[in-house]
């Protein structure tokens, strides 16, 4: 039997009172995919992440997390990994009480916590800081420690919301290798940002969603080409989200 997809989406609505934040999305995004998910603000991305990592109920549509249904909360969270805008840090721990606590709620066995704990520490350069509360953190420090809860657990599938968000470009570029490398190793990344030159980058397929529907998708290549030769990412995105209807695979 072949493997499920890493996320799949039927018909995903999200109505908020008359406003339709998400409408009637589809997606199938097979593992080790880094899916860049790309739109202007209001355009419905959080909504649709929120949705997908069960944090808010679909108005109408099914969705899937590695093949496990999206109402079957448990079996859900124990697969993905999600790292929100503002990560949520207990202020009063210390990094690695913080992280600690995380392995502890995903019932990773100690040892295992302890070592992944201290590779994520000193890959992005936190070690010597893992001792001092969190209320003393910069916003880098505080960014980094809640890309490496998301991750912390190995889950097959990450959500990242502005991941390099107030990071100096040394971590910047440590969160870019490490979803290379998470996607190298079969991981799903599911990446939201504005930063369009990290998602030509490193992102194999690119999603744009405008006014609540998917309007292009597929390699930034194709989205490209779209606007001519030597066209960029960005006259791309700002060509299919001007209002124009071309809802169609790039
Ligand atoms: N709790 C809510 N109640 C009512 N409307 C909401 C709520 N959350 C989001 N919306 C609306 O849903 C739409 C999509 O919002 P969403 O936050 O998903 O957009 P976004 O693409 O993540 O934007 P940004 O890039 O600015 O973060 C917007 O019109 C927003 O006003």
């Amino acid at each position: 039997m072949s493997s499920p997809n890493a996320i799949d989406a039927e018909a995903l609505t999200k109505r908020y009172g008359s406003t339709t934040a998400v409408d009637s999305l589809d997606l199938s995004i097979p593992p080790g995919t880094v899916y860049g998910f790309l739109g202007p603000n209001g355009a419905g991305k959080t909504t649709t992440i929120r949705m997908l990592v069960t944090l808010l109920q679909p108005t109408s549509g099914t969705a899937a997390i590695d093949g496990r249904p999206i109402t079957d909360r448990d079996r859900v969270v124990s697969r993905l990994g999600y790292l929100p805008e503002a990560p949520p840090l207990y202020e009063e721990l210390t990094g690695r009480e913080q992280l600690e606590y995380i392995a502890g709620l995903r019932d990773m066995p100690e040892d295992h916590a302890t070592e992944r704990i201290n590779e994520l520490l000193e890959l992005f350069s936190l070690r010597s800081d893992a001792n001092k509360r969190i209320s003393t953190y910069s916003k880098g420090m505080k960014q980094k420690t809640g890309i490496i809860q998301a991750i912390l657990h190995d889950p097959p599938v990450v959500f990242l919301d502005e991941p390099t968000s107030g990071l100096d470009p040394r971590a910047a570029r440590t969160v870019r290798n490490t979803i290379a490398d998470l996607a190298a190793g079969e991981t799903t990344v599911f990446l939201s940002t504005h930063i369009l030159p990290v998602v030509d980058e490193i992102a194999d397929t690119v999603g744009v969603l405008y006014d609540s529907e998917l309007v292009a998708e597929g390699p930034p290549e194709n989205l490209k080409q779209r606007v001519g030769s030597g066209g960029s990412l960005e006259d791309a995105f700002l060509a299919v989200t001007d209002g124009e209807d071309l809802l169609s695979d790039v």
